[in-house]
């Protein structure tokens, strides 16, 4: 079997959770890494799972000039997307493949109207990660998957992106369908985050029974504006997955509900919002998301 080819060094862009668990997964792995970080504060340490601490790599300023056999990673928000290529754009070679990891949706639309010619692939996960000044724990473990509109399965850059999310934020496995994937994790965010964030709850509060009407008429938009988008999926999938997930977090609170309380931008745009902008192209009425955009947006 041939020996798998690694990308020369990956470039990550900021020293957030997620980020920071795939720098711990690097560094692990002893694979070259380095972290552009904006913090006065910089993320140094990464408490795995079983509270091993392990040490990142000094940070620096900037995105270091990248060639056609290394990695850019942008486990960051899709609202912070254009600042970030802003600052990287000229340090990247045509061929240097760009990795986007976040929840919601637009980032790629953002990544191919900027590069259209970039090597893109796309990742969800579903660890969980907590950052707390310059440390991050690792709360909670999960799965990743991850795909690509313009690589091949078989290309020595998606074996390679695969391998390396395995390696930092395993099992992590190849979809051919990307935007089912996407879809299907945007569902579950686009009931979690805002009610918690707005209920005040962990997760697991979601699923008592006085929220499940409300989850109900969200994921009967949801699934009718997926449904315009050739993804067939049934109310009762939805609800029983974002119940599922509920109780598989319980006890987290959402990334919204931090967000808010710590008076941050939320990712609100990149998830109700886009399933409300999705909708009114298709002449679909989804009251619920809207109001939840607007609610969120007043906080
Ligand atoms: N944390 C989790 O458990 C999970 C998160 N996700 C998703 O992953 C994505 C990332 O989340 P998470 O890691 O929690 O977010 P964080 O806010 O912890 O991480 C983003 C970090 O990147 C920094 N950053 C952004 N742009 C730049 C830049 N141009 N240069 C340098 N640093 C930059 C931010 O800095 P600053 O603070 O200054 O803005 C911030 O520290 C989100 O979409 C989230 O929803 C998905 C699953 C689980
Ligand atoms: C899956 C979930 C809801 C876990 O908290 C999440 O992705 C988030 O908080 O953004």
């Amino acid at each position: 079997m041939p020996a798998i080819k690694h990308f020369n060094f990956a470039q990550v862009i900021g020293d957030g959770a997620i980020g920071s668990l795939i720098c711990a997964g690097m560094e692990t792995a002893q694979l070259p890494y380095g972290r552009k970080t904006r913090s006065t504060m910089p993320v140094t340490t990464l408490e795995t799972y079983h509270n091993k601490p392990i040490q990142l790599a000094s940070d620096r300023g900037n995105c270091q000039r990248l060639t056609a056999d290394d990695l850019l990673v942008l486990p960051i928000k899709v609202h912070q997307l254009n600042t970030a290529l802003d600052e990287c754009e000229s340090a990247l070679h045509p061929n240097t493949t760009v990795m986007l990891l976040q929840n919601g949706m637009g980032g790629e639309e953002i990544v191919s109207q900027r590069l259209p010619q970039q090597p893109l692939v796309i990742a969800t996960t579903s660890h969980g990660a907590y950052k707390d000044n310059n440390r991050v724990k690792h709360t909670g473990l999960g799965e990743t998957k991850i795909g690509s509109n313009n690589i091949d399965a078989g290309h020595w850059k998606a074996t390679a992106a695969l391998q390396l999310l395995n390696l930092c934020i395993g099992p992590a496995r190849w979809e051919s369908n990307m935007t089912h994937a996407l879809w299907s994790k945007l569902a579950v965010n686009a009931v979690i985050n805002p009610l918690t964030a707005l209920n005040d709850i962990p997760n697991g509060e979601l699923t008592q029974n006085k929220y499940r009407n409300e989850i109900e008429l969200l994921c009967t938009e949801i699934a009718s504006v997926m449904h315009s988008q050739n993804i067939h999926v049934s109310t009762r999938e939805l609800v029983d997955n974002c119940l599922n997930v509920a109780a598989a977090t319980a006890k987290n609170f959402s990334s919204m509900h931090q967000d808010v309380a710590h008076k941050r931008k939320t990712e609100i745009d990149a998830i109700n919002g886009f399933i409300v902008s999705t909708a009114q192209k298709k002449g679909i009425d989804v009251p619920i998301n809207a109001l939840l955009v607007q609610k969120i947006k007043a906080r």
